[in-house]
């Protein structure tokens, strides 16, 4: 069978509960050989990162520390490690180097990400790299066209089943539109500065974290 890698690729500032649910309905979906968090150097389209990566990377060895108990987790920290500003298709780059030119790589994301695809860098040879698997946010539908045209013209293109991502090197896109999570990094950021706990968006042993290294406060 072919080798399966589907990377999860963020800023995690801090990780969240939405993060988990989309890797581990991915994990549940394709079942990978190997799903791999990779948190951003220096994400160039946002403004700055508030926790430092040594945080970020303790709350994903946290937060992920459950679901690698079902699936085969691991961290790659090779954008932190390369120290320039991050790029998807670099971090492809890399990752189709070191597992050859015949392993399934399935690059994940939120359709927050797919809206935007069309900014990223040499955003159409992702594809001669990795397949794409996106989560629904709340709020996105593809029946409201809700996408750039070059990226919905992609897509259209790119369709695939979820077998044909797992046993195909790159190439195909897979929506799945049932993952309906409401939690964003910056809602967690506000409501730990309003002095919430926010319990409900975030696992408790990061939250613990972040209380006890006294991250995101004002
Ligand atoms: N609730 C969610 N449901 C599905 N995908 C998500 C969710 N939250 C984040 N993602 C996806 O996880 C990846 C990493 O996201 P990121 O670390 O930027 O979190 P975020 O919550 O979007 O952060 P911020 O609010 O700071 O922009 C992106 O592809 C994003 O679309
Ligand atoms: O390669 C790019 O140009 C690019 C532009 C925006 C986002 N990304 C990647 O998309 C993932 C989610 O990004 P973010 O900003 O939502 O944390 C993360 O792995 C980023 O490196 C990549």
């Amino acid at each position: 069978m072919t080798l399966c890698v589907a990377l999860l690729g963020g800023s995690f500032d801090p990780v969240h509960n939405g993060h988990v649910a989309l890797a581990t309905l991915f994990a549940t979906l394709l079942e990978p050989d190997q799903l791999r968090i990779l948190p951003a150097g220096s994400p160039w389209q946002k403004s700055g990162l508030q926790a430092r990566d040594a945080d970020r990377i303790a709350m994903l060895r946290l937060a992920f520390a459950g679901a690698a108990a079902t699936h085969p987790v691991t961290l790659d920290l090779q954008e932190i490690e390369r120290g320039t500003p991050t790029y998807t298709i670099d971090t492809l780059r890399s990752v189709r180097a070191e597992l050859g030119p015949d392993a399934s790589i399935v690059f994940l994301m939120g359709s927050d990400q797919l809206q935007q695809l069309d900014s990223w860098r040499e955003w159409r040879q992702l594809f001669e790299l990795a397949h794409i698997g996106v989560a629904a946010r709340p709020g996105f539908s593809m029946a409201d066209a809700a996408l750039p045209a070059a990226v919905a013209s992609e897509l259209t293109m790119r369709r695939g089943s979820l077998a044909q991502l797992r046993n195909t090197p790159s190439g195909r896109a897979y929506l799945a539109e049932t993952l309906d999570v409401d939690i964003s990094a910056t809602q967690i950021r506000a409501a730990l500065q309003r002095g919430e706990k926010a319990n409900s968006l975030i696992s408790p042993v990061v939250l613990d974290y972040i209380q006890q290294h006294n991250l995101y406060e004002i």
